[in-house]
């Protein structure tokens, strides 16, 4: 594993003030915005849509990582990748043909990404390997941020890492494992040595004060933290 990426969630962000607050967890070294989609049906929550994306994209320059929390899928897609998407991922319960919904999201020139809630298990990946860029563990059942870090998702990303290095040691293809929920700067570290190499952090960076630099601090924190485990 080389980079780590850090991916603040803007479901914490300060919704009335959105371009300042991408702006400023850019500025704070963020790698990606992570952008989190709820329809009230796929999951119990209503967020933001491809109009949002589209409003923030002129704020910053790193990618966005949206998440797809609808169902059904597909009819979506053209639209966030049109709001200026660079990674999209969805949950296959929530498409009834998964392989043909992650090739309608390299089709619009995206990076396509598979997410696994708690309870989802790892094998249907093994399936999609050569269509999977990304793929994305729930470590909290979605739908809001603020949820404690289920444990148990540590393993599975032992698990999730040892199937995607095969793939790496089989193609020389790299595919990102990211972890979303309850991610703080005291337990980045054993996530990050499970494997993860890509961490969503909500609460944990917007529920900082950013008046004095508080994004940036915990920014850095978090960096440090993942980076001595990955030295360890
Ligand atoms: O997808 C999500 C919830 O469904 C959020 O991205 C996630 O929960 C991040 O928030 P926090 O870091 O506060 O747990």
């Amino acid at each position: 594993m080389s980079a780590i990426r850090i991916a603040p969630s803007i479901l914490s962000a300060d919704f009335a003030r959105l371009g300042e607050e991408v702006r400023t967890i850019e500025a704070a070294g963020a790698d990606l915005v992570h952008f989190d989609v709820m329809d009230n049906h796929y999951v119990p929550n209503l967020t933001i849509g491809p109009l949002v994306c589209e409003a923030i994209r002129p704020h910053v320059t790193i990618g966005i990582d949206v998440h797809l929390m609808v169902e059904p899928v597909d009819a979506l897609i053209p639209l966030f990748a049109k709001a200026g998407a660079n990674l999209i991922s969805f949950h296959p319960e929530a498409s009834r043909h998964v392989d043909r919904t992650l090739q309608l999201i390299r089709d619009h020139g995206c990076k396509a990404g598979l997410v696994f809630n708690p309870a989802t298990p790892l094998a249907l990946m093994d399936h999609v390997m050569d269509k999977l860029d990304l793929v994305l563990l729930m470590s909290v059942n979605p739908g809001f941020g603020g949820q404690k870090f289920i444990p148990s998702t540590l393993d599975k990303l032992r698990d999730a890492r040892r199937r995607i290095d095969a793939v790496k040691a089989e193609t020389g293809r790299d595919i990102w494992l990211e972890v979303d929920g309850g991610v703080k700067v005291d337990n980045i570290a054993e996530i990050v040595a499970a494997g993860a190499d890509t961490l969503v952090a909500g609460s944990a960076v917007f529920g900082a004060p950013d008046n004095d630099g508080g994004y940036r601090t915990v920014m850095k924190q978090l960096k440090q933290n993942a980076a001595k485990a990955l030295n360890s």
